[in-house]
């Protein structure tokens, strides 16, 4: 289905509340009138000014957006106060009136237990997001004003020294008035010369070709303008074809896949006929594949170009009247909390409905392996590691059994997981991947231990998981490392990756060994290597040879 189908991102509401707040709860000045919907992070809801506390400027609606204080693993604690943080100096640094305005933060303090302590952004409310227009299917005729406004927000932000990190239509929220402005920002980042750098989270269906293979550093990814420039290519298709991403694939995953294929082939750009000229060549030149040809193109020319398609947004809102007619950034007057940074490009007005959401969150362990240090398997292996790999590349024994290894009944498999390591093989359309490929994996990492933790090594659960690493490959937002599902379903869609990854790039050597290989260290050391690096060399034939034990 083109539209609802393939905006990446999940429907709206499902799933329990990450935050449950009640009707009536009273945070600062504002008070809960109702539920608007939950992402990855926390939940949204309606509030409103409690009686005479509200002072100049408040609006009389707002969204209160609650991030928990201290839930999940300490891995996703650490990410959340990191998201928290994140939306905070944002907040309170920048203004712009395609931008969703934050009014205030607060803390709930109320002798809730359940809920003092979290973090509260009090925004200005929007009344739907482009991905429930699309979704539903409704005529987004107004879509290139919307693209115009969103496309303003961006080169402010850019010019000013920001990234966004997570455009999407369902950060693009509509107002009471109709006015389209760019909204969440827990990933932005601030430019330290020509990067930024942000926690591995993104929306795959959104991220830029070479995002899944940087480095991730001590502080995370490096994030550049032409991030947001890719997925303002990929929102502009979707506005303008009605929902359809301009990439092939089922799944986010696989038009994350097609996307790369993209950027080695330069083949698999879908553009829809229905978009005009000069929009495809804007999408295009978005969707330069790679990093340096999109360098070329900045927010602001975008802008321009827009503005002379005719679909550019005019027209000051009154609250944001002072203009900077070059588009720079400069303060105004005594702004009574934040700094308040007005561009060139303002804004109009549009649409109108309501609903609720959630996203895709995804991480992805790059050049690192799994685990962020090396595995805990060293020292723990009590299989058959016999015949070490051998070759100048530490090339390993061929593992023809593999191919096609379901589990033999009489392996020593833990019944309880069997079930789990078949849905998490067979969810993998490669044939190396099987199930008795996920379960060596678990032998060596865990030895099949749930409970499995390495401070050391930074490695949890029965897959061993390093838990910013997990995040990328987690089932679902709410999934946890140290639940043995969860874990085994990541690590074999992690081990699916790495393995289409090989197939693409057709290195020398043993599909399934490079891809456990990979699994233990990174793409890029095999890569570097040209087959096993010499430090996966045990931890590769361990899981080979288990594996050949297992499978039937
Ligand atoms: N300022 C706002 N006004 C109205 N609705 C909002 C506002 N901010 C968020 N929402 C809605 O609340 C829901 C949750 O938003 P939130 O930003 O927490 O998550 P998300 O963007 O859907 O997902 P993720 O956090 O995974 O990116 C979404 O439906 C979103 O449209």
């Amino acid at each position: 289905m083109d539209g609802a189908g393939n905006t990446g991102e999940p429907a709206a509401g499902a799933g329990a509340r990450p935050v449950e707040v009640p009707d009536g709860f009273v945070v600062g000045r504002w008070r809960v009138t109702g539920y608007l919907g939950s992402g990855s992070w926390g939940s949204v809801y309606l509030g409103e000014a409690v009686g005479d506390a509200a002072v100049d400027g408040d609006p009389a609606e707002v969204a209160l957006k609650f991030l928990p204080p201290s839930v999940g693993t300490p891995g996703r604690r650490a990410l959340l106060a990191e998201v928290v943080d994140r939306e905070r100096r944002f907040s309170e640094s920048i203004e712009h009136p395609a931008l969703i305005r934050t009014v205030a933060v607060e803390t709930a303090e109320s002798g809730d237990a359940a809920v003092d302590g979290a973090t509260v952004l009090v925004m200005e409310r929007g009344v739907s997001n482009v991905r429930q227009l699309l979704q539903n299917g409704a005529d987004l005729g107004d879509g290139e004003r919307i693209l115009a406004e969103v496309c303003s927000a961006l080169a402010f932000m850019h010019d000013a020294g920001w990234v966004h990190g997570d455009v999407k239509p369902g950060n693009v929220l509509l107002m009471a008035d109709g006015s389209a402005r760019l909204a969440d920002f827990g990933v932005t980042t601030e430019l330290d010369g020509t990067h930024a750098y942000a926690p591995r989270i993104g929306s795959s269906d959104y991220l830029p070709p070479e995002w899944w293979s940087e480095q991730v550093g001590e502080q995370g990814i490096a994030l550049r303008p032409t991030a947001d420039i890719w997925a303002f290519g990929i929102l502009t298709h979707q506005v303008l074809a009605g929902g359809r991403h301009p990439f092939a694939g089922a799944s986010p995953h696989a038009r994350a896949m097609s996307a790369q294929a993209y950027a080695h082939t330069g083949e698999g750009l879908l553009l829809d006929e229905r978009i005009a000229e000069p929009w495809r060549s804007l999408i295009r030149d978005c969707l330069a594949p790679d990093h340096a040809r999109r360098g070329a193109v900045t927010a602001r020319s975008l802008a321009e170009r827009i503005g002379r398609a005719g679909g550019s947004g005019h027209g000051d809102r009154s609250a944001h009247s002072e203009h900077s007619e070059h588009g720079t950034a400069q303060p105004t007057g005594p702004s009574t909390r934040r700094r308040v940074l007005i561009p060139a490009v303002a804004v109009a007005a549009v649409v109108a409905i309501v609903a609720v959401a959630a996203t895709v969150l995804v991480l992805k362990n790059g050049s690192q392996g799994k685990t962020a240090a090396s595995s805990p398997h060293t020292g723990t292996v009590t299989g058959p590691a016999a015949a070490p790999a051998t070759g100048a590349a530490g090339s390993p024994r061929s593992a023809p059994a593999l191919t096609r290894g379901e589990l033999r009944p009489d392996a020593a498999v833990p019944a309880e997981y069997r079930d789990v390591i078949s849905r998490a093989a067979h969810a993998c359309p490669t044939p190396e991947v099987t199930p008795a490929m996920v379960a060596a994996v678990l032998k060596v990492e865990s030895g099949f231990d749930p409970k499995f933790s390495s401070p050391a090594t930074d490695s949890y659960g029965i897959a061993g998981w390093t838990p910013r690493v997990f995040t990328a490959w987690a089932p679902g937002p709410r999934a946890d490392y140290m639940n043995p599902d969860d874990a085994i379903m990541a690590a074999g869609q992690y081990l699916c990756w790495l393995d289409e990854e090989f197939i693409k790039e057709h290195p020398p050597g043993d599909l399934a060994a490079l891809t456990v290989a990979a699994y233990d260290t990174s793409t890029k050391a095999v890569s570097q290597a040209n087959g096993v690096p010499p430090n996966a060399v045990e931890f590769t034939n361990s899981v080979l040879e288990y594996a050949r034990e297992y499978a039937g």
